[in-house]
């Protein structure tokens, strides 16, 4: 019986090694087998005659053979020998072409795929970056006549009346592989969580820097937020005119029953408890709209004849990685339970969210947190569950205010004229406590998709480099058809 019957006799997870010699180290070699047997175990419905897995095992032996791994270097005194650039190798397979970038590392793309992603300049506009390319013209059962490894990328050619020759390069190919997938995990930043003790060391760029035409200070500000969820702007000349300019530098601002920018006190101008001077808990805005803004722009242009106003900022990731760890449970529920919200301080509007049952206060995308939504004062009558998960949502959301106003997640800071803070409205609550006095507050919302197009753009100028050391003149000039954000 084969390893790989044997794999798929065992549910998909040995020790065993395949037929094929490993040439690295047993551990990489379980590694590829577990790799393997994952894909023999998730692929088992397509694979399920062992006629094709044996077919794979013989494709992949195949590519093996052919494959010129790197030699040995060479036991002796003398120098091994350079290693020259390997070219990976390629072969048509019935109805995909498979890659194997080395005796580890193999995928497999359909034709239908391959053709439909030709980025020459008659399948993919040079300039708009858009498909040319009819993909319903394609026939299902496409099948180049040669595919060529060359030394920068796969050359493949297509039958038809005018010959159609497709270029894709091996990066391009690594990165969008999904049969399986070989991407490389570490080019997403991670998030950096935090909690109260974010104080001593808060991210921070200058007004100055922000303001410089190279950009290159937008790119440490943006990559803050990306990072930490927040990040303050010191140095801001303390008008609105100043604070505005600063915020359309992200992106255009989000106008909303609160208007445009907004210049705002305690006189209830607006149908909100923002606009008196009571105490706001940890909470994100716009819980009432079915897509809240991505960021919020805050700055205190003065506070007289009074104490208190101070802003409260908590990380919302950081809390619900705490939630999940003690109380699972509670986490799934909160990720589970739509939210109703409203804001009808306005006569000349009700805003609620659609569809109406609102979102969970944790949005999962797979198994990654990608979004908080909690205003507690804006929520409306929860009346769409059955009582066993009231109770349970109930109990759930308890935990989370405990975990969200605990000592240790709550960062506090008395913001003063002359210091913006922008946090991300998906993932950074924020509050205030009571005050009294004259306090005049602006800011702005700015939608979360001109956010990240910005730092997109910034990213791709600046070709991901540490935005705090930016090498002048290496800034990537014009937009490649294979950048990895198309
Ligand atoms: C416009 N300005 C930011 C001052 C107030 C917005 C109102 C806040 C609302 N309760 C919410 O949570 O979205
Ligand atoms: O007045 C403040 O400091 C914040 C008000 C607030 O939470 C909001 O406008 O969403």
């Amino acid at each position: 019986m084969s390893s790989i019957t044997k794999i798929m006799r065992n549910g998909g997870l040995t020790t065993k090694t395949l037929n094929a010699p490993c040439r690295s180290s047993t551990s990489a070699c379980k590694s590829t087998l577990v790799r393997t047997s994952n894909y023999l175990t998730s692929s088992t419905a397509q694979a399920r005659s062992l006629h094709t897995a044996s077919r794979w095992a013989s494709a992949a032996a195949a590519l093996r053979r052919t494959y010129q791994p790197p030699s040995e270097p060479s036991t002796s005194a003398e120098q091994p020998p350079a290693r020259t650039q390997d070219i990976p190798v390629s072969r048509i397979d019935e109805g995909k072409v498979v890659v194997g970038f080395d005796t580890e590392e193999w995928t497999r793309y359909h034709h239908v795929w391959l053709r439909d992603h030709c980025r020459c300049s008659e399948c993919f506009h040079p300039v708009t970056k858009q498909r040319l390319l009819n993909t319903f013209d394609i026939h299902p059962d496409i099948k180049p006549s040669t595919v060529e490894s060359k030394p920068d990328g796969l050359e493949v050619h297509w039958p038809s009346a005018k010959p159609h020759t497709s270029f894709y390069p091996w990066s391009w190919l690594r990165e969008h592989s999904y049969d399986p997938s070989l991407r490389r995990h570490e080019s997403k930043s991670e998030p950096i969580l935090w909690g109260s003790k974010i104080e001593q060391s808060p991210p921070t760029v200058t007004y100055e820097e922000v303001m410089s035409e190279d950009e290159r200070g937008m790119y440490k500000w943006l990559t803050n937020i990306d990072k930490f969820g927040f990040s303050f702007v010191s140095g801001v000349p303390a008008t609105t005119e100043a604070t505005e300019e600063l915020s359309t530098r992200i992106g255009f601002i989000r106008e909303t029953q609160y208007g445009k920018f907004w210049d705002f006190t305690s006189d209830l101008a607006k149908g909100d408890t923002a606009y008196t001077t009571i105490a706001l808990g940890a909470h994100t805005d716009n819980t009432y709209f079915t897509d809240p803004c991505g960021l919020q722009l805050f700055h205190l242009l003065s506070h007289t004849e009074g104490s208190g106003g101070s802003t409260l900022l908590v990380d919302g990731f950081y809390v619900a990685s705490i939630l999940r760890e003690l109380y699972p449970q509670a986490y799934e529920t909160l990720s589970r339970i739509g939210v109703p919200a409203h804001a009808a301080g306005e006569a000349g509007s009700i805003y609620t969210p659609f569809p109406e049952r609102g979102y969970p206060v944790l949005r999962q995308q797979g198994n990654e947190l990608v979004q908080i939504r909690w205003n507690n004062d804006d929520r409306s009558v929860m009346d769409h569950l059955t009582a066993a998960e009231m109770e349970e949502w109930y109990n759930a959301v308890r935990l989370w205010h405990k975990l969200l106003t605990s000592a240790d997640s709550e960062y506090w800071v008395q913001l003063a004229p002359g210091t913006a803070v922008v946090v991300n409205n998906h993932r950074v609550l924020h509050g205030r406590s009571a005050f009294t006095g004259k306090r005049r507050m602006c800011g702005a919302y700015i939608g979360g998709d001109e956010y990240r197009s910005k730092l997109a753009v910034l990213a791709e100028r600046f070709s991901g480099q540490d935005p705090s050391a930016v090498d002048p003149g290496t800034e990537t000039k014009e937009r490649s058809i294979w950048s990895s954000f198309l």
